[in-house]
């Protein structure tokens, strides 16, 4: 769904990625980022959905070069993005919050998200006060509303045990074939990572240095060199 060409980001005269080119976001799989700290994948996401201009390059979703769209216009067009908080609204319970956004972005089916994100028992619970492995599920269930046809998350597992992790990567799988949309993660657990997603993407200093699946990024000697072998 998504193409990136030969793209380029640079802050100032320091180029956080250089040239990079990558197919990414197919229906129904989850398409993970990986890479050691700095590698650039959080400038990678921000440039996707449109918070950071291209240096140079194109990007390219669903056939259309969306390179110079606003944030809104690609939210329009279905790319969604975790929100990243999960207490847009101080006070008011899981339930209220995701009635509000659903409303907002006109959800036809609230009920199924709630369910394929396990969150039925938990919905008269303030949002803030919830447990943190509950706090990262609103947060992709509010990403899911309004029926994107792309979700992107940025290290949904932060501060989550492994086990946690999984399990989101778990639910995760579940909704992007329930629903047939694709999602791209960020994220640090790389067993976590290998376990859970259809295909992997390494970045290493700015740079693309494979894609694949999980067995073939296991087995890839430069990736092993570059990052398996001390972050594994
Ligand atoms: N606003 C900024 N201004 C200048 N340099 C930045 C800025 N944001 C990021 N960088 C630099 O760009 C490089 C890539 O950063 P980025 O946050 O995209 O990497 P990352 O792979 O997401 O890292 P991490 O795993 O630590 O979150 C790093 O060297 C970082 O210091």
């Amino acid at each position: 769904m998504i193409r990136v060409e030969n793209l380029t980001v640079a802050y100032g005269a320091f180029k956080a990625l250089t040239d990079i080119s990558v197919d990414l976001g197919r229906r129904g799989q989850v398409h993970s980022i990986i890479g050691p700290n700095g590698a650039g994948k959080s400038t990678f996401m921000d440039a996707i959905v449109g918070k950071r201009r291209p240096s140079a390059g194109r990007i390219f979703y669903k056939d259309r070069d969306i390179s110079g769209d606003s944030i809104q216009r690609r939210r329009k067009d279905g790319m969604a993005r975790s929100f990243q908080k999960t207490s847009i609204f101080p006070g008011l319970t899981i339930l209220e919050q995701l009635d509000l956004v659903a409303a907002h972005l006109n959800e036809p089916d609230l009920g199924a998200i709630i369910d394929t994100m396990d969150l039925r028992e938990v919905l008269h619970l303030e949002a803030a006060r919830a447990a943190y492995g509950v706090q990262r599920r609103v947060d992709v269930a509010l990403g899911l509303i309004g029926m994107p046809d792309i979700l992107l998350l940025d290290e949904p597992g932060a501060g989550l045990s492994a086990e946690e992790t999984a399990n989101l990567f778990r639910h995760l799988r579940k909704l992007a074939a329930e629903r047939d949309i694709a999602a791209v993660v960020v994220e640090h657990d790389v067993e976590a990572v290998f376990a859970l997603s259809d295909v992997v993407t390494v970045l290493d200093l700015g740079r693309h240095l494979a894609t694949g699946t999980p067995a073939e990024i296991r087995a890839n000697p430069q990736v092993v060199a570059a990052y398996l072998g001390t972050a594994a």
